[in-house]
């Protein structure tokens, strides 16, 4: 059966019907990839940064990478619906900016974006669903604030957090959001907030209780350094990976590859040979 192409409406329907899938995706092959799995939600996270460009943090990374990323997803042609990160300082400052940088994901296939931030972005959040543009929230642990959180932390484990995150959920669902990551937070937190908003919650790292799961693909692949400890690992991509190119490399030093070459004409060679 053919599958059609998920809208956001889509997505907001799942809610207490059907778990919503959602992995992270940066190039075209893997985005192809997940999408044949029939995920619901391909993220080109800026978790790009520190998994696929090597930085350090999530912080370094600006509007072209993202860009060229989100490129490269939306040339998979996906029937999951494609979210694009909204990187560091290209919503925070202005609406003006805001509106410009969100849009540019738009125009290049994405079909929403998400940023990070709670009930102090709610302007923002209008600003930019009123311009025509899907806006996914994302709160909890929110990488981009990691130094003013104090580390890649677990959030939500005193009242004060679990009831400011509560408010922050519901702020935002009022401002426009069609649905909610909750980052690493108590389970009980993304529970509650779960019950209480009407639009889907997307956890990682936040327990089961909620509408749906999302994961960084390098996490679930086994294809990187480091993994937070939410991650759960289906393959050891890694060695795979490693073993096939020390396979490749013991090939070409003892002559076994390549095994396949092709020559000239019969006549051609002698002519050659003689020349
Ligand atoms: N590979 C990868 N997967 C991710 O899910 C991910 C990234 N990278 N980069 C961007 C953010 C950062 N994330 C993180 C990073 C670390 C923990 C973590 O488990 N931290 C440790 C130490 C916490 C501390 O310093 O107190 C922990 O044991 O809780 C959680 C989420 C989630 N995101
Ligand atoms: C982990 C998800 C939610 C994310 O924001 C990212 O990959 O950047
Ligand atoms: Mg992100």
């Amino acid at each position: 059966m053919e599958r059609k192409k998920l809208t956001i409406r889509d997505i907001m329907k799942m809610k207490n019907n059907k778990k919503i899938v959602a992995i992270t995706s940066y190039d075209y092959p893997t985005a192809k990839i997940a999408d044949e799995a029939g995920v619901d939600i391909i993220l080109i996270g800026d978790s790009l940064g520190m998994v696929i460009l090597g930085y350090p943090s999530t912080l370094q990374v600006g509007m072209s990478e993202m860009l060229i990323h989100t490129k490269a997803v939306c040339n998979a042609n996906p029937k999951a619906l494609v979210v694009s990160d909204m990187p560091f300082m290209s919503y925070e400052y202005s609406k003006e900016k805001a509106i410009l940088n969100s849009s540019k994901f738009l125009r290049l296939g994405a079909d929403a974006i998400k940023l990070e931030g709670g009930s102090e972005y709610k302007e923002v959040i209008k600003n930019i669903v009123n311009s025509g543009i899907p806006v996914m929230g994302h709160i909890g642990l929110t990488p981009q604030k990691y130094k003013q959180i104090g580390g890649y932390r677990l959030i939500g484990k005193n009242y004060q957090e679990a009831k400011d995150l509560l408010d922050d959920a519901i702020q935002l669902e009022d401002s426009g959001i069609f649905s909610l990551v909750i980052e690493y937070t108590a389970y009980e937190v993304a529970k509650r907030i779960t019950e209480k908003i009407s639009i889907p919650t997307i956890c990682i790292g936040s327990g089961p209780y909620c509408d749906g799961q999302i994961m960084v693909i390098n996490d679930i692949l086994g294809m990187g350094d480091y993994s937070p400890e939410f991650a759960k690992r289906y393959v050891d991509l890694k060695s795979i990976i490693r073993n096939a190119i020390s396979n490749y490399k013991s090939e070409v030093e003892n002559g076994k590859f390549p095994e396949k070459y092709w020559g000239m004409k019969d006549e051609d060679k002698k002519k050659f040979e003689n020349s």
